[in-house]
């Protein structure tokens, strides 16, 4: 009844790097056209809105780390913890959307807390969770969630209009604008990305910086019609042009993403390349100079820094180009504001005296998997039909399998530019969709008891093909940025002190889970970490090892400090054996107790019971291991990839536990997961 009924409802977001924010705002704004009153907030801003005066609440999260909320969800997640009444929410009614990444062992463990949390104190869904998954393209899940999302709402929130009465004017426009019924006025003219048998037809392929997608469009010639084709995104940012030029010279742009620390511009001191020149990947050591800075930069080891890297100027600047923008524009000084009733994208809202160049470079992300939203907002302004029509194709339910082949040949803004030439977008509606670039985050490799002057730190060059049959080359943002900067040093091992002055914008991250080398010396500690991951280790050990020599010069003896073991892996035991010589020696001092490297291309790797990966040789040394952890009570660090690593070593642990330890499987994986929440199973991951 509708005197039952609502007659609002409140959405709050927390969002890591722009997702959530994006739909909810969506939500927020499709909702408002829709008829329901509402209200969205970002989750930090418990001034802003009052549970106990809301009935009906929307709650759209992603994670960070590993399964944990976002940074702008912390205090909200405070707030829930420390309530006591069981009924303090029982006057809500709630649904959640969960964005995460099946990639990570915790798929979408924030939304999954979150909803267990609202229930114990009293809410009651009114509708499903949505789980959606950024491995597959979070519009999966997202998009049918939310189109089903409006019937639900209206059971328990006054609509002032009725549903019927609403009428998406851009979706019905679009499919009238197609009537594709496989006849298309244009059919002499040859489709750009036509690929009838995969291959491309197009032999103006070359074009300068951009590569063209390959898409097979036998679909489209089919589809009668185009559905579930997202809005075209509100209009939202305004350019407001002063006439002064501005000149950048320095290395931090005007305006920033928020950082949880303040940026400091470290200088960058030496290089040192850790791998083979014929290693299948690069991996570049640098050092960072903070010792001006050292009351800002307090580190331990097991904390990371993050990097303003900005986007490649030539990328940059033949976007800029591929959009008619005038050279003398893009330096001029420039603000941007938000049209009336709408509000700037968090990422966008410091951009006051900046410059059009700036704002490509540091603002937006240019090269991450495109938006639906963005095509969507592509074909608005893409003057030749065809070619608007493969772009509504792409965001359409019946593109769904071209939208992922898209997805799959990671395409850059400039790439589906040069695919699509008649778009020309104006840059003012670009902003409005495009994603915000996100500072590259590195763990710290040194320990400040051996050295607080430097920040040193390692990576792979991302440098990549996409998968077959498109085979086309693809550079990261920062490590290709910083290899240009360092020199691009190829030989191995040896330090390269830098002369020249050259700064790179930093904050520090401290490691909000205790990551840390433990205050109990007496521990023993197992160290898993194959290729980078060995990074924030070697600082572990370095760390232990100045204990240890503080404490003989004290004459304390006879402390004992727990073993440490560091299972390591590498692809050839000669080209990317990182850190050898440290760890070699480390273990030759004794400091770690064992070193154990798994080479997966050795020839006997994975043969005859040779180990390949470091989940093997933990699987081999299970029985050490397990009196480790029962008998001592040791403490597992795993860092590196989220993926296949940080999956196979939780389960080999699983299986160390049920062979030695005597339980089930699934007791094994509880205990694992407990031990996680009591910090003596920690882990730092990334995909
Ligand atoms: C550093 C990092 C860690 C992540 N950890 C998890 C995780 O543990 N579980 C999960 O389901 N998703 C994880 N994700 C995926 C995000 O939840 C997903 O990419 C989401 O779309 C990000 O949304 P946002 O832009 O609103 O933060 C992680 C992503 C990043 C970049």
């Amino acid at each position: 009844m509708t005197t039952e009924k609502s007659s609002r409802f409140l959405i709050l977001y927390a969002s890591q790097t722009g997702n959530a924010e994006w739909i909810s705002k969506n939500i927020h704004q499709e909702a408002s056209e829709r008829g329901f009153a509402n209200e969205c907030h970002v989750m930090e801003e418990l001034d802003e809105f009052d549970l106990s005066k809301e009935n009906v609440l929307i709650l759209v999260t992603s994670n960070t780390g590993d399964g944990d909320p976002p940074d702008n969800a912390t205090k909200f997640f405070r707030f829930l913890r420390k309530i006591k009444s069981k009924t303090f929410l029982s006057h809500l009614k709630f649904t959640i959307l969960g964005l995460g990444d099946t990639n990570y062992t915790n798929f979408n463990n924030t939304a999954k807390r979150l909803e267990k949390r609202m229930i114990e104190l009293g809410a009651a869904p009114f509708y499903d969770k949505g789980l959606a998954d950024d491995a597959m393209g979070l519009e999966t899940t997202v998009d049918p969630w939310i189109a089903n999302l409006w019937p639900e709402l209206a059971k328990v929130c006054v609509q002032k209009r009725k549903d019927n009465d609403f009428q998406d004017k851009n979706l019905i426009e679009s499919i009238k604008t197609l009537s594709v019924n496989g006849k298309s006025e244009n059919n002499e003219k040859s489709l750009p990305i036509e690929t009838p048998n995969g291959q491309l037809v197009d032999k103006k392929m070359n074009i300068v910086n951009g590569t063209k997608i390959v898409l097979d469009l036998s679909e489209l010639a089919k589809a009668q019609q185009l559905t579930a084709l997202p809005r075209i995104p509100t209009v939202i940012c305004k350019i407001i042009k002063s006439n002064e030029k501005r000149t950048i010279n320095s290395s931090t742009p005007s305006f920033l993403m928020n950082t949880p620390t303040p940026i400091v511009n470290a200088r960058l001191e030496a290089v040192r390349c850790l791998t083979h020149p014929e290693a299948l990947k690069r991996t570049i050591h640098l050092e960072l100079d903070i010792k001006d800075f050292q009351e800002k930069l307090e580190f331990i080891p097991g904390d990371s820094f993050g990097i303003i890297a900005p986007n490649s100027e030539k990328l940059s600047l033949e976007i800029l180009k591929t959009l008619g923008i005038d050279e003398n524009e893009i330096n001029q000084e420039i603000s941007i504001e938000s049209v009336e009733g709408t509000e700037l994208p968090s990422h966008l809202k410091n951009a006051k005296s900046t410059s059009i160049k700036e704002l490509l470079q540091y603002g937006v992300d240019l090269t991450s998997l495109p938006r639906k939203a963005l095509l969507r907002l592509m074909a608005e302004y893409t003057a030749d039909e065809e070619e608007k029509k493969t772009l509504l194709f792409l965001c359409s339910k019946q593109g769904t399998t071209q939208f992922i082949r898209l997805r799959e040949q990671v395409p850059t803004l400039l790439d589906l530019l040069v695919t699509f030439p008649s778009c020309k977008p104006p840059l003012e509606r670009l902003l409005d969709v495009l994603p915000s670039q996100q500072p590259r985050y590195y763990s710290i490799v040194n320990s400040p008891l051996v050295n607080r002057d430097l920040l040193q730190f390692a990576f792979n060059i991302v440098d990549y093909k996409t998968p077959d049959p498109y085979n086309t080359r693809k550079y990261g943002v920062c490590t290709p940025w910083l290899d240009n900067l360092s020199g691009y040093v190829k030989e191995r091992n040896e330090r390269i002190p830098l002369t020249t002055k050259i700064n790179i914008p930093i904050f520090m991250k401290p490691n909000p889970h205790g990551f840390a080398v433990p205050a109990d010396i007496s521990r023993p500690i197992i160290m898993i970490g194959p290729g980078t991951g060995v990074a924030p280790f070697v600082g572990f050990i370095q760390h232990r090892e100045q204990q240890i020599i503080v404490e003989r010069k004290l004459n304390n003896i006879e402390k004992i400090f727990g073993e440490m073991w560091l299972f390591y892996g590498c692809r050839d035991i000669e080209k990317d054996y990182l850190y050898r010589e440290e760890l070699e020696r480390f273990l030759e001092h004794g400091i770690l107790k064992e070193l154990l490297v798994a080479v997966s291309r050795a020839p006997n790797a994975g043969l005859n019971g040779n180990p390949k990966y470091v989940q093997d040789l933990l699987r081999k040394r299970g029985q050490e291991i397990y009196e480790l952890l029962d008998q001592k009570n040791a403490i597992i660090f795993v860092c590196g990839d989220a993926q296949g690593m940080a999956k196979s070593v939780n389960d080999a642990l699983a299986d160390i536990l049920v062979d030695h330890g005597k339980i089930k499987k699934s007791d094994a994986l509880k205990l694992l997961v407990q031990w996680m929440n009591d910090k003596r199973y920690l882990r730092d991951l990334w995909s």
